[in-house]
């Protein structure tokens, strides 16, 4: 099955919100995208200064004790801020600090939230906020997700990659060391809140990453977004707050809008894979944490772009096109030489899979993608054009 995209996309932006040039450049238009899951409904809150505002916090559902779980980067830069708005809402408000990295989407982690939450007998209805990038908010996801069963939790995403990506959708998971995101659970957030004024203290390289997920939006479901990142690449790499605000929004309203249809990845969620098969491999196989995912994923997609011209979907200018944009992002563009077997069998436990057959996101046409088994030999050709044994971990 190939879950193609159909024709219509959700509308753009009023053309007036748009921020059509580095020249229009100023500042960030409030935003809120709604993601329609019937019950399970939730609305992204778009906007800078959002983490201050009491209006931020209201409405969520009543407990008597919050947890905002976060790491020890991100915890001197914004715990104190929300510690103090979420005083005015919950009687208690606890919070964990866990360490940085990639690896820490563990069993360990997972192990420390349910362990704090039981010490400090939070009960069913404690509402958990997940303070920081994907990691964070993946772990603290699954955390809610089976604690007691399941209970709320909030977004609270600080970095570009969790604001366009990780935050929406409610894909929540571990690593395992065979496979990325192996165990974990389909479970959405209450609400998501993403400050653009929090990017503000995102290191360059971490800029950069979330542009590969913002990247990925174009070629899988908008063409005409995929045209604006390229032209607004400069303002977004200079963090011009109308155009990452903008950004954000058009990421967020594509992938809702995509979540909306498909929330548990029957189909066409699929296509917001694009570059992951490749991009999971490379992070795996070099070590959690040596790639970053939104750098693996941006590798990924040169890839993967390059299989859909060999599969006669595309034209090799298009392989072309999303290299060009890719690295002028500060994306590697050079794959590790991991060697034919190891990739093989690092994507053969992607959860794309059907029947044994490893399956990829290709690119059918500008703005439309679909999943497809490919022959091992072309498999073997677009890695043997883009793996370079010089190409080890991105520098830091
Ligand atoms: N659930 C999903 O749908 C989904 C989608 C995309 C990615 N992911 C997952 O997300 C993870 C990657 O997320 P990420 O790129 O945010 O990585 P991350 O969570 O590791 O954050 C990146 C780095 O930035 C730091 N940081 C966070 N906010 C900061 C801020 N405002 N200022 C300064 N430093 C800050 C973090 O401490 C970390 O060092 C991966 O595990 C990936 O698999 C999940
Ligand atoms: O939300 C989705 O669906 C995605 O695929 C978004 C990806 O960017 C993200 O990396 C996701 O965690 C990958 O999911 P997985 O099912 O391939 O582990
Ligand atoms: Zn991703």
């Amino acid at each position: 099955m190939s879950p193609s995209v159909p024709s219509s996309v959700p509308p753009s932006a009023p053309a007036s919100a748009v921020p059509a040039s580095p020249a229009s450049a100023g500042t960030a238009q409030a935003a809120c995208v709604s993601i329609d899951l019937g019950d399970r409904s939730y609305d992204i809150h778009i906007a800078p200064g959002l983490l201050d505002q009491p209006q931020t916090w209201s409405g969520l559902p009543r407990a008597s004790t919050a947890l905002i779980v976060t790491n020890e980067v991100v915890a001197p830069l914004y715990l104190a801020r929300l510690r103090e708005r979420l005083s005015g809402v919950y009687g208690r408000v606890e919070s964990l600090v866990l360490p940085d990295g990639e690896a820490q989407k563990s069993w360990d982690s997972l192990d420390r939230i349910i362990d704090h939450l039981l010490a400090v007998a939070a009960d069913r209805k404690t509402v958990l906020f997940a303070l920081g990038g994907g990691v964070i908010g993946d772990l603290t996801g699954f955390a809610a997700a089976i604690y007691m069963r399941g209970v709320p939790f909030v977004q609270v995403p600080t970095t570009l990659l969790a604001q366009v990506d990780s935050s929406v959708g409610g894909k929540t998971a571990i690593n395992h060391p065979r496979g990325k995101n192996m165990v974990g659970a389909f479970y959405q957030p209450v609400r998501v809140v993403a400050d653009l004024d929090t990017l503000d203290t995102l290191p360059d390289r971490e800029l950069s990453a979330g542009l590969a997920e913002i990247i990925k939006y174009g070629p899988i479901a908008d063409a005409a977004f995929l045209d604006w990142i390229e032209q607004n690449l400069p303002a977004l790499r200079a963090r011009d707050k109308a155009a990452l605000a903008y950004a954000v929004q058009r990421s967020c309203e594509i992938k809702a809008w995509v979540v909306g249809q498909d929330e548990r990845e029957s189909g066409l969620r699929a296509i917001l894979n694009f570059g992951h098969t490749f991009g999971h491999a490379i992070e795996t196989g070099m070590g959690y944490g040596a790639w970053l995912h939104g750098e693996a994923v941006g590798c990924g997609m040169v890839l993967a772009s390059d299989l859909s011209a060999r599969l006669g979907l595309v034209p090799t200018a298009f392989v072309d096109r999303m290299k060009r944009l890719i690295q002028a992002a500060g994306l590697p563009v050079v794959a590790p030489a991991l060697g034919l077997n190891r990739y093989l069998e690092l994507m053969q436990v992607d959860k794309k899979n059907e029947g044994g057959d490893i399956r990829f996101v290709v690119i059918e046409g500008l703005g439309q993608a679909g999943v497809r088994s490919a022959p091992t030999e072309l498999v073997a050709e677009v890695l043997a054009t883009h793996c370079d044994p010089a190409a080890g971990a991105p520098a830091p």
